[in-house]
């Protein structure tokens, strides 16, 4: 009862304004109340501002002042803004995780696309979970659709240090348990850390998935890196929402931006700016709602070639702010050059190398952005995917964040089934662990936890950072924040919570990394495995009602994006049946 015909005037929203008689004048009676004028209803093109910004998401807190420029620039270029809100994921505040809510976003955006009379879409997002969701859901309909981010927080400034989001509050955390750092020091620190509306202005994943939304061709220039107080950003919101017109009559859909070609761009781009590896799961989410074929695997041999050229926090010493300043995503782009398909279609109508060959994308701080010649980090540091017994299905590890000297490590395994579990024993004096250590911490899967919160990279213990170890091993099926570091495998596949092996593993297993040969191993018996795997049982489920049902029941592994198994591919943009 769907129809995918143009309206009367050609366009999906006169189906709905343009109506005669007596759906007519509801559709566009109830609209009258808010003052406006005839004229939206003859048949303009109407621009949805999604705007996924509340109190509770700080960091989206701002993008209701962004959609008010957004819309100065749709009434410029003759079109109809109508913003309406979408679930605001705050990553800081969200329990169980803002991933468990990611997919949810995503489902509730794209209805709303569909059910609503909208011709496309600005989509405005900011902290983690925001920009991945909106780009599956527009990826979903394909309507015409563009994205701008909300930019990072200034730089953080304690005692004249800069100080990055996530990345401090891990070493602040460990300063403190180690004794070199006051109570009172760090919660003076916490107040210097946010010191303006924006995301992280680490390379978190906020900001890496700005840049993904702008190497993908879904942001336009400079989208990513403008702090959020910007002057720019106001400014490119307003053409944002001129642009946003000339997409709908132009006709031109994300489907046609977010190409293999564009998924290569943006795998790439990750790997130069040491980027998140959050960007792994998120991109493999959004290439299944497109049908673009893109794996694991890619992210590994994608970027073998691709050294590091950010010398941003977490990985190094700068932040976001100093990254605007030295050129921004433009200058990354202009020294990969020939590493990206630079005719890649953009939202802006030139191809993603149009900035750089417009002479524009000049590099003004060589110590923030380093050329390709002189690398932040050289080729094959970025992103590795593991496999082996212990990751049939795969395993990642951010060689950047991790220490060299672990990259090919055997040692003894120290189980444990939860972070709770951990923490209870981080402090014992008495721990059985030593620098050698693996620690294995399961049950923090999508469906084990749920939703995949990014608790990998657990504190060191307490005993071990008194002898002045600052790195150990750790196993995970969760996740880790961009801002952290440390030698963490993270999203090991299948997850314990469904039987993965990790489910197997016992107190005193030898387990073996060697991040050369991209292998983690369990080195106990296939038989033995066998025989633990049959005496296996699942854990409970979590719950039995609501959303946590629906996403326990249908949550896909991480290698496949952790999306819900039957939202992925593309429902479209038809216009559904009358309501009344
Ligand atoms: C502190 C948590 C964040 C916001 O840093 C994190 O989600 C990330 O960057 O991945």
């Amino acid at each position: 009862m769907a129809t995918t015909e143009s309206g009367p005037n050609g366009r999906r929203s006169s189906h709905w304004f343009g109506a005669s008689g007596r759906s007519g004048m509801l559709y566009r009676s109830w609209m009258r109340n808010q003052g406006f004028s005839d004229e939206v209803f003859d048949g303009r093109p109407v621009v949805g501002i999604a705007v996924s910004g509340s109190e509770l998401a700080p960091c989206n807190a701002h993008l209701s002042r962004m959609a008010e420029s957004v819309k100065r620039g749709v009434w410029q270029a003759g079109g109809f803004p109508l913003e309406f809100p979408v679930m605001a994921l705050g990553e800081t505040v969200l329990r169980p995780t803002a991933m468990f809510y990611r997919n949810l976003l995503a489902m509730e955006a794209e209805e709303l696309m569909r059910a609503n009379p909208l011709d496309g879409v600005v989509l405005l997002s900011g902290c983690d979970k925001t920009t991945p969701g909106l780009l599956m859901a527009a990826a979903s309909v394909d309507l015409p659709a563009m994205m701008l981010t909300g930019g990072p927080m200034l730089n953080g400034k304690f005692r004249g240090q800069d100080i990055g989001s996530g990345t401090h509050v891990w070493k602040f955390e460990e300063e403190v348990r180690a004794g070199r750092m006051s109570e009172a020091d760090c919660a003076f620190a916490e107040s210097c850390m946010s010191r303006s509306n924006g995301h992280c202005m680490t390379m978190g994943t906020a900001s890496t998935m700005a840049c993904m939304a702008e190497a993908l061709g879904m942001q336009p220039p400079y989208g990513a890196t403008w702090p959020a107080v910007d002057a720019r950003r106001y400014a490119a919101a307003q053409r944002a929402g001129q642009r946003a017109v000339t997409l709908i009559e132009e006709d031109i859909r994300p489907s046609s931006i977010m190409t293999r070609e564009a998924f290569e761009n943006a795998i790439r781009v990750n790997a130069a700016i040491g980027g998140s590896t959050n960007a792994v799961i998120h991109l493999l989410a959004i290439a299944g709602r497109l049908g673009v074929p893109l794996s694991l695997d890619d992210f590994d041999t994608l970027v073998r070639d691709i050294p590091t050229l950010l010398d941003l926090m977490p990985s190094g010493r700068f932040l976001m702010e100093d990254f605007c300043y030295a050129g921004g995503l433009p200058a990354v782009l202009a020294e990969l050059g020939a590493a990206l398909h630079t005719s890649a279609p953009t939202v802006t109508g030139e191809p993603l190398g149009a900035v750089v060959e417009s002479g524009s994308a000049e590099c003004h701080n060589r110590e923030v952005i380093r050329p390709l010649d002189n690398p932040f980090q050289p080729a094959g540091t970025g992103t590795a995917v593991l496999r082996g017994n212990l990751a049939p299905n795969g395993a990642v590890v951010k060689q950047s964040a991790a220490s060299p000297h672990l990259m090919r490590h055997r040692g003894r395994a120290r189980v444990f089934d939860s972070p709770e579990e951990y923490y209870a024993v981080a402090d014992d004096p008495e721990l059985d662990v030593d620098a050698d250590t693996v620690l294995v911490l399961r049950n923090c899967g999508p469906v084990g936890y749920p939703g995949m919160p990014e608790v990998s990279n657990v504190a060191l213990p307490t005993r071990l950072l008194d002898e002045g170890v600052t790195d150990m091993v750790r196993v995970c099926d969760g996740r880790m924040s961009g801002t952290a570091y440390g030698t963490v495998v993270l999203h090991t596949a299948p997850e314990a919570a469904v039987g993965g092996p990790l489910a197997l593993v016992r107190d005193g297993d030898e387990i073996t990394l060697d991040v050369a040969a991209r292998t983690l191993t369990l080195e106990v018996a296939d038989q033995e495995l066998d025989r633990r795997r049959s005496a296996w049982t699942p854990p409970a489920p979590h719950s039995d009602r609501g959303w946590s049902k629906l996403y326990g029941d249908h949550a896909l592994q991480a290698d496949q994006g952790a999306d819900l198994d039957f939202l992925v591919g593309a429902s479209g943009h038809a216009v559904p049946r009358e309501s009344h």
